[in-house]
């Protein structure tokens, strides 16, 4: 594998290695639409009807056929179709239809007219514009057809795609079952916020990010809170997260200090993949796995957990849930300062893009991007991705955040 940065392995190098080490779960369940929202479809979803179902009118107006319409000659008018009530008479030669928007378009009429280009009078409708053959009906099919795949498996269901499900008249759909995954914090300084702070202590903030990301992402997660730097705590509790979830996401404990003991219950409860990413903040990010579960070793410091989950757990998580790989949506964009690169290292700086007048996009950095500096990703709406040195008005690319984070 191609390192760089004293054997620290490259992003892509290190997605690469987990994602050919972790299969989708095999395991399957049936949920009703109504809660579908964030599952992973198990299955193609065929259609089961044609959509449009029937030929309908995509305006009010009227419904004739156009090869009778003469311009200058109204039109008698021989009925209405609404919506959910169909026209069944007989319209003679000559004649239209009024009908509303969604209503069935009979048998033979081929066209309508909108009733805005229209006016009254006492032989019928008399059109003030020329109509157009076939304008303004949304022909039987002419969206999808019976049997068509709609949604692949692997497809998330979210806002976009429940409605669609809809329109096609399913009840239920298989999905994957949700993962488990279990988080927790390490180290002796860390307190829950509400209680008082000690010398030398902190509040813990890693899992409230990652919580939040993991819920976001539909996935159920198993917070152990916060676990103090004891061999043997954290023993039983890497023992125990690996018989509760399919996955374990600990932070902190991955760097060389005397108190990081993570490496050595790796290595003693299950196997270590790599422990070392050139990437900044998030140096230290461990993958492995503990009794056959992933593991995923978050640095501690606070950015640097939050970017190593977004840019390398993230989608591991994604791929054992069974989801389909959709790459981050990357853009040029024009530096609005002097972007610094980080030595053998791609810095993921903190950015938010904005676009001028003339269309351009540009991006500004969030200020300090220390990586205990959480104000420099709270306040962006993308990544920087700096791997050379940035000067102003030079092309930097960034990368968007998804919905995850927003
Ligand atoms: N000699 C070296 N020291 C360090 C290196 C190194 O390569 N050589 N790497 C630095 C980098 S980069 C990072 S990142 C950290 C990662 O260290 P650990 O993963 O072992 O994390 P800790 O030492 O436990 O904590 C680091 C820092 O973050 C604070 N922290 C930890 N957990 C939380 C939490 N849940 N919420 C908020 N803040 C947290 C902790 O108090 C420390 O300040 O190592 C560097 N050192
Ligand atoms: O990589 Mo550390 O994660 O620079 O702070």
């Amino acid at each position: 594998m191609s390192c760089c940065d004293a054997g620290a392995m490259r992003v892509q190098d290190a997605l690469t290695t987990m994602l050919a080490q972790i299969a989708p779960v095999q395991a399957f369940m049936t949920v009703p639409l109504a809660t579908a929202q964030g599952h992973i479809l198990a299955e193609n979803v065929l259609s089961p009807l044609n959509m449009p179902p029937f030929d309908n009118s995509a305006m009010d107006g009227y419904a004739f056929r156009f090869a009778e319409w003469q311009d200058g000659c109204a039109m008698p008018v021989a009925g209405t179709a609404l919506a959910g009530q169909p026209f069944s008479g007989e319209i003679p030669v000559g004649a239209c239809l009024r009908i509303m928007t969604g209503a069935q378009v009979p048998d033979g009429l081929d066209s309508v007219i909108m009733q805005e280009q229209t006016a009254q009078t006492l032989e019928g409708v008399l059109f003030t514009q020329p109509p157009k053959a076939k304008a303004n009906i949304r022909y039987l099919g002419e969206e999808i057809r019976t049997g068509d795949v709609v949604l692949k498996a692997g497809s998330r269901l979210h806002a976009r795609a429940l409605p669609l499900l809809a329109t096609l008249g399913l009840p239920e759909l298989k999905v994957v079952r949700r993962l488990k995954v279990a988080i927790f914090s390490t180290g002796d300084e860390l307190k829950v916020p509400g209680t008082a702070l000690q010398d030398g202590e902190i509040y813990d903030s890693n899992r409230y990010g990652i919580e939040a990301m993991l819920n976001r992402m539909g996935i159920e997660c198993l917070n152990y809170g916060i676990i103090p730097d004891d061999p043997a705590q954290l023993r039983d509790t890497f023992i125990q997260a690996a018989q509760e979830a399919d996955a374990i996401i600990t932070s902190g404990g991955v760097s060389v200090g005397e108190a990081d003991y993570t490496k050595d219950l790796l290595l003693e409860l299950g196997e270590v993949g790599f422990w070392s990413v050139a990437m900044k903040p998030g140096k230290p990010f461990a993958f492995g796995s503990i009794r056959n579960k992933h593991f995923f070793g978050l640095p501690g410091n606070p950015v640097s957990a939050f970017v190593t989950f977004y840019q390398l757990v993230q989608p591991a998580l994604r791929k054992l849930a069974g989801e389909i790989s959709v790459s981050p949506l990357r853009i040029p964009a024009i530096a609005e300062h002097h972007f610094r690169s980080a030595k053998n290292r791609v810095d993921f700086q903190r950015g938010v893009i904005s676009v001028n007048a003339e269309g351009q996009i540009s991006v500004r950095s969030t200020g300090a991007q220390g990586s205990g500096m959480f104000t420099s990703l709270c306040a962006a709406n993308c990544f920087v991705i700096v791997e050379k040195e940035v000067t102003v008005g030079e092309i930097v690319t960034i990368e968007l955040f998804n919905e995850i984070v927003s």
